[in-house]
């Protein structure tokens, strides 16, 4: 960055502007690795999990088609069972078992004679046979007995009787049938073979000779003799390997889309959990580019679908299904992998519309459910059927989900088509796959290819709709990106290369524009340090100038604000302890200046970059320990460091020694291969301190980094932490005094929003503690008696707090040769309970200053009347 202007300054805190550190960051490609191999190893750390996904889950649900399709074909082959124990009641109808419908009675040849013999035959068994679907198709003529074996074998199910007539006319009739008939049909679940076989024969014979007697009545011929030969054929049985597949025809496309659904639903589940821990804005705080993490993702479970794809073929073709083995195994696997791809990034592009993962799999679910609903019996047949033949449907209705309609279309031509050889892909499906709908609508499917376009389209679609909606969407902390940001040249990095004296600018710009009036009552030292952040001629490593946030409604109004007006600059190798009460601001500049959270005005200059246009920049030279630790439960503190070091891009070479140095600064080493859910709040907290160390940052920020923590192990951060500012600006808040007394080179407290104090230790307690601190504790009821002892001997003493018995005084150095004469009296009044003589703390200064609000040095004038 060029350093124009800046070098011929003669201020010497330009020493500190002027050492432009570019930060380290990764290179996209480095990240990309980094972020690979951390998915990796958090699959690996649930390989039960991904290997139920990838292979339990096709295994589980290829077992339940073959299991229901083996019950489909025993009842589809013959087998003699259960003798007939029925009395004769006539000829069963057929029962539709299939969508294909029935036949009652196959017969040929069809002739005339023929015709009225089955007609007779008819009339005479009404009740039975002359019923729906009976009614249309209920006796139909075929062209040969050849014919019938060919049809039953192919249509197994769909028929009951098979009769072939042989009449030979003559003085004598001579009439020989044969009788087929599939006794796997039955009426009640009984097997009623013989009876069937008797009722059929005694009625046709009946119907024949009742025939014969008309024909005598009506031309007078009185030889009416008629031979019968009736022989009993076998039902055609099917041989197991031209068994249809009508199970996986009707579950398969249901059981396939559940095997991608379950990698779909982790999917979605695991971007919202890292949404929700803030795991990926911790990533991002540190370097890492979203473009990278989505593609990490794409990626990993890119493999985990690829698996899943080839277990859920090699299993269909194990199994002998016909879907798989009259099909090219490729055509089949870049169905499942282009379906699986699809519904990977329609759970990215659910999941920016979601911050929690309850939410989130809510929707998962219900998708889910309607995806099965479209796939199951009521619509796999037309709905969606129907979705996938009619080309002029728009593209969002082919919503991933929706888009599995075609794997039940592949799955029906494939078993009950010509198969999908790879050669016909660019054909169209044969017209015999031809639906006509209710709607009148007779469409003929595209060729197979374009299932897969289909399926790309969907990946392109949703992927560019995740990548708007994730920039759109204000992300956990309100960070978003204007509607029209593709067509920003900042947003491409075009105009984003300025130079110090640009940011500088921007800077000034946002000091000269504020006309916000000064706070009154302000402190001396907060103003002198106020007007130095504004000043044009005083530059410093960190410059903030009118930071301001608001936290607005959903509908715009303000609800809170949380940081007014921060107008402060912190110099290189100093440590910033920014102190406060609970809701006081602290943690909201962190994370305005740390990029997590938008400023609603103002601007900071760090190390050159300014705050609302360079964060990507920052990010190179920042380092941050959030308030909660943003860690990964499954991996160790090594590959933590490993991670963040890989993406920050610190040489693999200096891994080793910053994990053996920094983890052994804080007592950490022992458990370096130990997965983060086996340490404590205080071990978690100790590898969030050394997290943010990497990369040697130019700023660090440490939100409460002690909390949690035992005193031995404090002290250990503690001097971790002072021997790391070295070179840097750190800012740390807190709520121990202890730490911010130990560490603070400059300390900032700050209340309801405002910096109220500023100073190093020693001033601010020579500034609001005012020399020594005297303390008596006695009877709640006897406050005003122990005030009396103590102003008799010490006038000048200042009450500073009186409560449940305890009273705070504050007494000047020269006060204090009354001190033994004092004490003599408190230790012989029976009143008093205890005493106690000490310096100011910095509790006791932050006390004043927090209870007094926004002035506390002319607060002071009114403190003996509290009681
Ligand atoms: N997302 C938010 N929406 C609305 N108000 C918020 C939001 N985040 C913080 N606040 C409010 O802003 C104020 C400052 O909060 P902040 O977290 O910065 O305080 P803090 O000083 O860090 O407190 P603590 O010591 O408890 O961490 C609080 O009153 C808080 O309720």
């Amino acid at each position: 960055m060029p350093q124009t202007g800046f070098a011929k300054k003669v201020d010497p805190v330009q020493k500190d502007m002027n050492d432009q550190n570019d930060g380290q960051q990764a290179s996209w490609i480095s990240q990309l690795f980094i972020m690979l191999k951390r998915n990796c190893l958090i699959q690996l750390r649930f390989w039960r999990t991904y290997l139920v996904q990838t292979v339990g889950a096709p295994l589980m649900f290829m077992i339940l088609i073959y299991i229901f399709q083996q019950a489909d074909f025993s009842n589809q082959s013959i087998s003699n069972k259960n003798p007939a124990s029925h009395s004769l009641s006539g000829v069963y109808g057929c029962i539709p078992q299939s969508r294909k419908g029935c036949i009652n009675i196959m017969y040929t040849p069809d002739t005339a004679t023929v015709r009225n013999y089955l007609t007779a035959f008819a009339q005479r068994n009404a009740e039975h046979i002359n019923q729906v679907p009976i009614q249309k198709v209920g006796m139909i003529p075929i062209p040969s007995a050849d014919f019938l074996y060919q049809y039953v074998v192919s249509n197994p199910n769909t028929t009951n009787w098979g009769i072939n007539f042989d009449i030979k006319t003559g003085t004598v009739t001579n009439i020989r049938y044969q009788v087929w008939y599939n006794h796997s049909r039955i009426a009640d679940g009984v097997d009623v073979f013989g009876e069937q076989l008797l009722a059929m024969t005694r009625g046709l014979d009946e119907a024949i000779s009742n025939f014969a007697l008309i024909i005598v009545s009506v031309v007078g011929n009185t030889d009416t003799r008629v031979n019968f030969d009736v022989k009993m054929m076998d039902w055609p049985t099917v041989p197991p390997s031209t068994l249809s597949d009508t199970i996986v025809q009707n579950l398969g496309p249901v059981f396939f889309f559940c095997c991608i659904m379950v990698i779909f639903i982790n999917v979605l589940s695991q971007i919202l959990e890292e949404k929700e821990k803030k795991l990926r804005i911790g990533m991002e705080v540190m370097g890492l580019r979203p473009s990278v993490y989505w593609l990490s993702h794409f990626f990993t479970n890119s493999f985990l679908v690829f698996v899943s794809a080839w277990v859920t073929v090699a299993l269909g073709v194990a199994f002998g299904f016909k879907a798989f083995t009259k099909a090219n195994i490729f055509v089949i696997f870049l169905t499942f992998f282009l379906f699986g791809l699809s519904m990977v990034v329609f759970a990215f592009f659910l999941s920016t519309l979601f911050q929690k993962v309850q939410a989130g799999l809510f929707v998962g679910i219900f998708v889910f459910i309607i995806g099965l609903l479209f796939e199951s019996f009521i619509f796999s047949s037309s709905y969606t059927g129907y979705i996938w033949y009619k080309p002029t449907m728009p593209v969002i209705f082919s919503i991933s989900n929706l888009t599995n309609g075609r794997i039940d279309s592949l799955t029906n031509t494939a078993v009950a088509g010509p198969g999908l050889p790879w050669s016909l892909i660019y054909s169209q499906i044969p017209s015999d796959y031809t639906i006509t709908y209710s709607d009148g609508i007779s469409a003929v499917p595209p060729a197979p290819v374009m299932m897969f376009y289909w399926f790309l389209t969907d990946i392109i679609f949703y992927a560019i709709l995740t990548w708007y909606l994730d920039c759109v969407i204000a992300n956990e902390f309100g960070y978003k990106l204007p509607y029209n940001f593709p067509f920003t040249s900042s947003y491409w990095g075009l105009n984003v290369k300025r130079d110090m004296v640009d940011s500088k600018a921007m800077l000034m710009h946002t000091i000269n524009s504020n006309n916000d009036p000064l706070p009154k009552g302000i402190d001396p030292d907060v103003l002198r340090q106020r007007e130095m952040a504004l000043s044009k001629d005083y530059w410093q490593s960190v410059k903030i100038a009118h930071l301001r946030k608001e936290y607005t409604t959903f509908s715009g109004k303000v609800a809170k604000t949380a940081v007014f007006d921060t107008c402060i600059a912190f110099e290189t190798g100093k440590l910033v302890a920014l102190l406060g009460q609970n809701g006081a601001g602290k943690s909201t500049t962190i994370n305005i200046l740390s990029g997590l959270t938008p400023p609603s005005s103002g601007n900071a200059l760090i190390y050159g970059h300014s705050l609302t246009t360079e964060m990507h920049q920052i990010r190179k030279i920042m380092g941050v320990c959030p308030q909660h630790d943003i860690l990964f439960n499954e991996l160790t503190a090594r590959e933590h460091i490993e991670l963040y070091a890989g993406l920050k891009g610190v040489p693999k070479k200096e891994w080793d020694s910053i994990i053996t140095e920094r983890l052994q600064a804080v007592r950490l080493l022992h458990v370096a291969d130990n997965p983060v859910n086996t340490y404590s709040g205080g071990m978690k907290r100790r590898l969030s301190v050394v997290i943010s160390t990497i990369g040697d940052p130019k700023i660090v920020y440490l939100d409460e980094p002690t909390t949690g923590m035992d005193p031995v192990n404090r002290r250990h951060v503690w001097s971790f932490i002072e021997k790391f500012k070295a070179n840097r600006v750190i800012i740390l808040t807190t709520h121990s005094m202890e730490e911010a007394d130990v560490l603070g080179d400059q300390i900032v407290i700050m209340s309801k929003g405002r910096i109220r104090a500023v100073g190093d230790s020693n001033s601010l307690k020579t500034k609001f503690g005012v020399g020594y601190k005297l303390s008596v504790i006695t009877e709640p009821d006897r406050l005003k008696h122990a005030r009396n002892i103590v102003l008799s001997h010490m006038p000048d003493a200042e009450l500073e707090d009186a409560s449940a018995g305890a009273l705070l005084y504050q007494f000047p150095f020269s006060s204090l040769p009354n001190v033994s004469l004092l004490v003599k009296t408190l230790n012989s009044d029976p009143f008093v309970k205890s005493w106690g003589v000490s310096q100011t703390t910095l509790e006791q200064v932050f006390l004043t200053i927090t209870r007094y609000g926004e002035t506390p040095v002319a607060a002071k004038a009114s403190e003996n009347t509290l009681i």
